[in-house]
Order: C-alpha cells, then sequence, then structure tokens
C-alpha cells in the first residue's frame, strides 16, 4: 500500500486545522479550561480536532480514531460551546476543492460536538486506526511559543503516515530558533512550516499555506561527526521532562551548546531537519505513561529523516499497546549513528 491518498488528507487537515489554531492564537481570550489532570485545553485544541476528525471521517469512515480531547465537558458548558463554534464555522482552505474534499464547513455546532466524540478508539495491536493531538504543547500556545498539530496513521501497530503542522516554527532549516516567540514574530511570513511523511518514502516540509498545498521538499538530520558539537532539543515544561537528568546527560557526552527549547513535537521535527541533534524526554514521575498521540507522527518523521527513536532502555516505542505507550518509559531520539551513544549515557545517568 502507498498511503498517498492517507497522506494527501493527513496533509491538507493538518493545513486547514493549523489555520484555525492560528486564529485562536491571535485572540487574548482563548478559553481555557482545566481538564481532570489539570491541564489546560482550549478553543484552539477543540476545534483542530472538530476539523481534523470531519476530514478522516469523510474519506476514511471505516478508521478508529484515538484522539486527545472529548466533548463532554462542552456539553455543559454552553458559552464555551458556542465561543468554539463562532470561531469554527467560517474556517476554509482557499482552495474550494480542497475544502470540499475535507468534508466543507461543518453543519452545526452539534455535528462539531459530536465530531469531536468521534476519538475515543481503545487503539490496540490491529487495524487502521489515526492518533490525533489537536495541539500538541497546549501550554506552549498559551504562552506565544511552539505548538504542533499532530496526526499519525497506525496500522497493525506500525505508524505508517505522519503530519505535522508548526505554525511557529521557521521555514529556514537552519534560523536560529527563538523559543519566547511572541505574537509579532510568529505572524512575520517566514514562519509556519508542515511536515509529513510516509514509511519507507523518507521525510519532507512545506511551507503552511491557506490553500492548496505547497511544493515540499525533503529533509533529514544531520551527520554528527563529533558528538561533543551535538545540540539537545529539549521541552520548556520541566514537569513533562527531566531537565536536570537531561543536563547531566550532556555533560556526560561532553556536550557544552545550549539546549534549544520548544514545546511540543516541533522537537521532533526540529531535530528531523537538522536544527538541533538530539531529543530526550526523561521521565519525571515514575508512573506517567506517554500518550501515543505525543509521539507517533513525530517518531516516523525521525526515523524517516535517518534517526532512531526508542525509550531511555533502548527499546522502540510500542504504538500497539492503546491509548499510551504502555511498555515505554521516556524517550530518546538521535541520528542512527549516534543513538547507541547516547542511550549508553542516559543509562548511565539513570542508573539503569
Ligand atoms: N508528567 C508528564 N510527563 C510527560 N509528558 C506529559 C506529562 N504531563 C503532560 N504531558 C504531555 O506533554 C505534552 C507536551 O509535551 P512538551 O512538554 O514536549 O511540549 C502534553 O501534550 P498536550 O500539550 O497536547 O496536552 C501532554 O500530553
Ligand atoms: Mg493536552
Ligand atoms: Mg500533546
Ligand atoms: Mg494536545
Amino acid at each position: 500500500m502507498s498511503y498517498q491518498e492517507e497522506r494527501f488528507i493527513a496533509e491538507l487537515a493538518v493545513q486547514r486545522a493549523t489555520l484555525f489554531t492560528q486564529k485562536v492564537f491571535f485572540e487574548k481570550a482563548k478559553g481555557t479550561v482545566s481538564k481532570d489532570d489539570k491541564s489546560p485545553v482550549t478553543i484552539g485544541d477543540f476545534g483542530a480536532q472538530a476539523l481534523i476528525l470531519q476530514a478522516i471521517r469523510k474519506n476514511f469512515p471505516g478508521d478508529e480514531i484515538v484522539a486527545e480531547e472529548e466533548a463532554s465537558s462542552l456539553r455543559e458548558n454552553k458559552e464555551l460551546s458556542a465561543e468554539i463554534w463562532e470561531q469554527v464555522k467560517d474556517i476554509k482552505l482557499q482552495d474550494v476543492e480542497g475544502d470540499s474534499l475535507l468534508g466543507g464547513p461543518i453543519p452545526s455546532e452539534q455535528a462539531m460536538l459530536d465530531l469531536i466524540d468521534q476519538g475515543k478508539s481503545a487503539g490496540g495491536p490491529k487495524g487502521r486506526i489515526w492518533a490525533l493531538d489537536p495541539i500538541d504543547g497546549t501550554k506552549g500556545f498559551l504562552r506565544g511559543g511552539q505548538y504542533a498539530v499532530c496526526l499519525a496513521l497506525i496500522e497493525d501497530g506500525d505508524v505508517k503516515v505522519g503530519a505535522i503542522g508548526c505554525p511557529n516554527l521557521p521555514v529556514d532549516d537552519s534560523a536560529t530558533l527563538s523559543v519566547g516567540i511572541g505574537a509579532h514574530q510568529a505572524e512575520s511570513s517566514g514562519n509556519g512550516v508542515l511536515f509529513s511523511t510516509v514509511k519507507g518514502t523518507g521525510a519532507f516540509s512545506r511551507p503552511l499555506t491557506n490553500g492548496s498545498l505547497a511544493a515540499s521538499k525533503p529533509i533529514s538530520m544531520r551527520p554528527v561527526p563529533d558528538i561533543t558539537h551535538a545540540v539537545f532539543c529539549e521541552g520548556v515544561e520541566a514537569a513533562h521532562s527531566s531537565q536536570s537528568d537531561n543536563a547531566a546527560v550532556a555533560e556526560r557526552l561532553g556536550i557544552t551548546n545550549p539546549s534549544v527549547r520548544l514545546d511540543s513535537q516541533a522537537k521532533y521535527c526540529s531535530i528531523a531537519r537538522g536544527a538541533g541533534d538530539i531529543y530526550l524526554r526523561l521521565p519525571v514521575k515514575k508512573n506517567y505513561q506517554e500518550k501515543i498521540w505525543d509521539h507517533a507522527a513525530g517518531d516516523l518523521l525521525v526515523r524517516e529523516a535517518g534517526g532512531q527513536v526508542t525509550d531511555i532502555y533502548g527499546h522502540r516505542l510500542d504504538f500497539s499497546k492503546g491509548r499510551t505507550l504502555a511498555t515505554n518509559t521516556g524517550v530518546v531520539a538521535a541520528p542512527k549513528a549516534i543513538q547507541d551513544q547516547v542511550i549508553d549515557a542516559v543509562k548511565f545517568v539513570l542508573k539503569l
């Protein structure tokens, strides 16, 4: 199977949802509510999920979907639901054919809520399962930093297709990243990248547009002949990944370059295009299980760009265990040639 149709729909759906998130990004009030686990969700997360699930349901009605958000809190919060609908109802690509391929405008507020609730699959080892993170890095989104719209197709536990929209990453692969990117910078025309990949075909990027897809170009990780010159990409939120253990691993490897800190799967995207080399996500809480939607697309993108992605023990991420990576702990992503060296340093620091 070539997955060309899946890839095209995924790219276009992510592009349209990203347009929506950008609109919310520049609003002062983002309709933030706190979920049961105390993490934030916004108008941007809910709306992007509705738009992408509409596109999947229209084009691949038999597939299952594992998505991060659900609509129960919105059904009780009529005001927020109405606000989201107000923002979602007019979203369309300036490409009539493409927009109708995705299902055109969502017909009603009720239809929007029902779409948001279409992502409750339990996941697992069999069949075609889409994994969606409508906004990854919601805290970055709220801070005015990096965030990403992430979609992957998993078939029989194996990631086959990935598409990631990063509205605040520079189009230029080698541009230096500013982490505390403000609304002013984010609005500049040089930002907004759509990454995509199909297993066995390499990794690609293109500028995000508000219409049809721009031309894509292949990307790859950069060679690291001397590991002491490598650059880490790591998270901003200290509660999601241990920054002190990360620093200890860097020291063990002799790396003195400062880390590039950014929220979301923009970290996978950055190392996949050679704007950084190593991404470590070292556990903070002992029993935290990583979510499949936080990693599926990025895992394939990095591997297709010449990297390896494992957990802290060196085991490949296993997307067949349900909604979480239940058998993995943490993430270590690096160019293939140096991955073993990085794992050795991680094991040393974490005393594994
Ligand atoms: N204790 C924890 N350890 C690791 N990841 C966590 C976590 N608590 C929340 N997360 C996840 O971290 C993601 C953001 O990652 P990062 O810090 O790399 O930007 C969040 O995605 P969302 O923003 O989609 O909720 C959330 O799923
Ligand atoms: Mg979240
Ligand atoms: Mg996420
Ligand atoms: Mg999210």
